[in-house]
């Protein structure tokens, strides 16, 4: 039995969105570099993120990676970066789909970007839980109460 579709997309139109945004964070200032130093194959990164919105969208199988484990060892992916990410995402949706289909895929992929910016270092701070360590010192600073 097929699954039906959560967004209903068409494959074509996942392949449209992709390719533009990717062309469009290739001249992006901040995003641009963040992803230069890691992808010189872009075709097969776009193959790899179409098939992941194809899972997530129209629950095709065929994407098994990690999104959350290779942006915390990509090391220069920060927190900061999802804000961006997602305004770009939105213009091209915006830009080439039909404005039911832009918004439903915009709250999933604002969904899955709120995932994904947990765990990942705010700039200036270490990586692993955002401000594990602020909130272990504020802990440690809080009088302990002796039982008399
Ligand atoms: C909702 C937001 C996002 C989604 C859905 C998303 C999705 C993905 C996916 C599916 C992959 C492929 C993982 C794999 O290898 O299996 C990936 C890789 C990557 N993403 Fe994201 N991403 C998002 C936000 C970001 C942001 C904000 C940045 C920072 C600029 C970023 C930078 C990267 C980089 C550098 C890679 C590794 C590329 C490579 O080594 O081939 N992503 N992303």
């Amino acid at each position: 039995m097929t699954m039906p579709p959560r967004i209903p997309v068409t494959e074509a139109q996942i392949d449209l969105v992709v390719s533009e945004f990717y062309a469009r964070v290739r001249t992006h200032t901040e995003l641009g570099p963040v992803f230069a130093a890691h992808v010189s194959d872009w075709p097969a990164h776009e193959k790899k993120i179409a098939s992941f919105w194809r899972n997530a969208l129209l629950l095709h199988r065929g994407y098994d990676g990690n999104p959350m484990r290779v942006h915390q060892g990509a090391g220069n992916v920060q927190q900061r970066h999802f804000p961006l990410w997602l305004a770009l995402f939105d213009t091209v949706l915006e830009q080439e789909l039909p404005q039911p289909l832009a918004r439903s895929w915009s709250a999933l992929a604002h969904r899955i970007g709120r995932g994904l910016s947990y765990g990942l270092p705010a700039e200036g701070r270490p990586g692993g839980i955002p401000n594990l360590g602020e909130a272990l010192s504020e802990a440690s600073a809080i009088p302990v109460r002796s039982h008399e």
